[in-house]
């Protein structure tokens, strides 16, 4: 079946105006780069669709080739665009694509710079999809479902030129790229309107499913710390209560700052705030990688730590206390001595849930309290 050329191009430059437009209002609201970048390579599309279906019908606006070209910038600004969302830089080699294709707009006009003017072509469109495809690789974080999409639509994208790049050059097809003629051309013009769709659809998806993963995160966390917050440690304080056995045992610390109103009342609200930043730090140096650590507010923090032996929650607690004294000694004069109290609820089976055993390590830090401050009181577990 023949399809009509001039048909397909109006489909491509509407769809191209409309991914334009549409990811337009994305970055509006985003402000990612990427976006900006993306959104330009269909407004390139869009322009360079409509020039060619001017030259096919005889008005020839600038140059022969320009249409074409511009599907190469286009693609360099995809690349570019995924080059941002990942995060990384391209080499600067890159910039010498934009040199052959302004090389490539000097072909001159015989139909047999038709074949060479549509295999280069492809061949650069290929080698700049096929990065971009490349540069979406997970490296250690996992991608986003957009993301792992539009990799494989760049890749499918990328591996339809390269096929294209080689039929042109290599194989005997009819290829006459200023009339559209040619079955090779006519499929590339379905392949490109569909590629449009697909490329667009997924690239919204990526930027929109990464800001919604920022604001997760951020709501998740305490601002002034970065540790999570209380409504977080109840969401997941579930999942790691439910690990612990007579083996594995685990332990929820509670800690409190003693004399904490004394370093506010004496050196400002900015020099409390350094100090409970100070804390959070401390417990990201001591902490194991595989422990929760909340701010619950005020001066007031929780730990929960899936290795609840004894000893070794004593040897933590030890560690935090100390190296808390010797940094509010050094920063922070007060008339009494600002240190930490520490509650601890020891646990080996999931019988109590999170508020039990708060309930428990508070019990535990009253007592650290009531015995003079800048002390670990521990409840073993078979105290529950
Ligand atoms: N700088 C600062 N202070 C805070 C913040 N949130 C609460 N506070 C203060 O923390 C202090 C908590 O004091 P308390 O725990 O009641 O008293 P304390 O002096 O630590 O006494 P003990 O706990 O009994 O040893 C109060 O002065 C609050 O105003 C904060 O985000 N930043």
């Amino acid at each position: 079946m023949a399809l009509d050329p001039s048909t397909l191009l109006i489909l491509t430059i509407a769809l191209a105006a409309a991914a334009s437009l549409y990811l337009t209002v994305e970055w509006s609201v985003v402000r990612e780069r990427s976006l900006l970048l993306w959104s330009s390579g269909f407004a390139i599309i869009t322009v360079g669709s409509f020039l060619a279906l001017l030259r096919s019908r005889g008005y020839l606006l600038v140059g022969i080739w320009f249409a074409n070209g511009l599907l190469i910038a286009a693609h360099a600004c995809f690349l570019a665009g995924v080059a941002g969302f990942m995060r990384t830089r391209i080499s600067r080699a890159w910039w010498l694509i934009a040199l052959l294709w302004l090389l490539m707009l000097l072909l001159p006009t015989h139909a047999w710079w038709s074949r060479v003017m549509l295999g280069l072509q492809s061949l650069m469109i290929a080698v700049l999809t096929l990065r971009a495809s490349s540069l979406l690789r997970p490296h250690g974080a996992s991608l986003s479902v957009g993301a792992v999409q539009l990799r494989y639509v760049l890749l499918i994208h990328g591996l339809f030129y390269l096929a294209k790049a080689v039929s042109a050059l290599a194989l005997g097809a009819v290829v006459d790229l200023a009339a559209f003629g040619g079955t090779l051309i006519q499929i590339s013009l379905v392949e490109g309107s569909m590629a449009v769709m697909l490329i667009a659809l997924s690239m919204t998806g990526t930027e929109r499913h990464r800001r919604e993963e920022r604001i997760g995160q951020l709501a998740a966390r305490d601002p002034l710390t970065g540790l999570l917050n209380r409504r977080a440690l109840q969401a997941r304080a579930p999942a790691l209560i439910a690990q612990a056995s007579q083996a594995h045992p685990g332990a929820l610390l509670l800690i409190d700052i003693d004399n904490f109103k004394q370093v506010n009342d004496l050196h400002g609200h900015a020099a409390g705030d350094k100090l409970l930043e100070a804390l959070s730090t401390l417990l990201r140096e001591v902490l194991p990688d595989d422990a929760l650590a909340a701010r619950l507010g005020g001066d007031e923090f929780a730990i929960l730590l899936p290795d609840g032996r004894q000893a070794q929650v004593a040897h933590i607690g030890e560690q935090l206390r100390q190296a808390f004294v010797h940094v509010t000694q050094t920063a922070v004069a007060t008339p009494e001595a600002v240190s930490l109290s520490v509650g601890v609820s020891l646990f080996s089976t999931a019988a109590l849930d999170l508020a039990g055993l708060m309930a428990r390590a508070d019990a535990a830090l009253y007592e650290a309290k009531r015995a003079g401050r800048n002390q670990i009181v521990i409840t073993p577990s078979n105290a529950a």
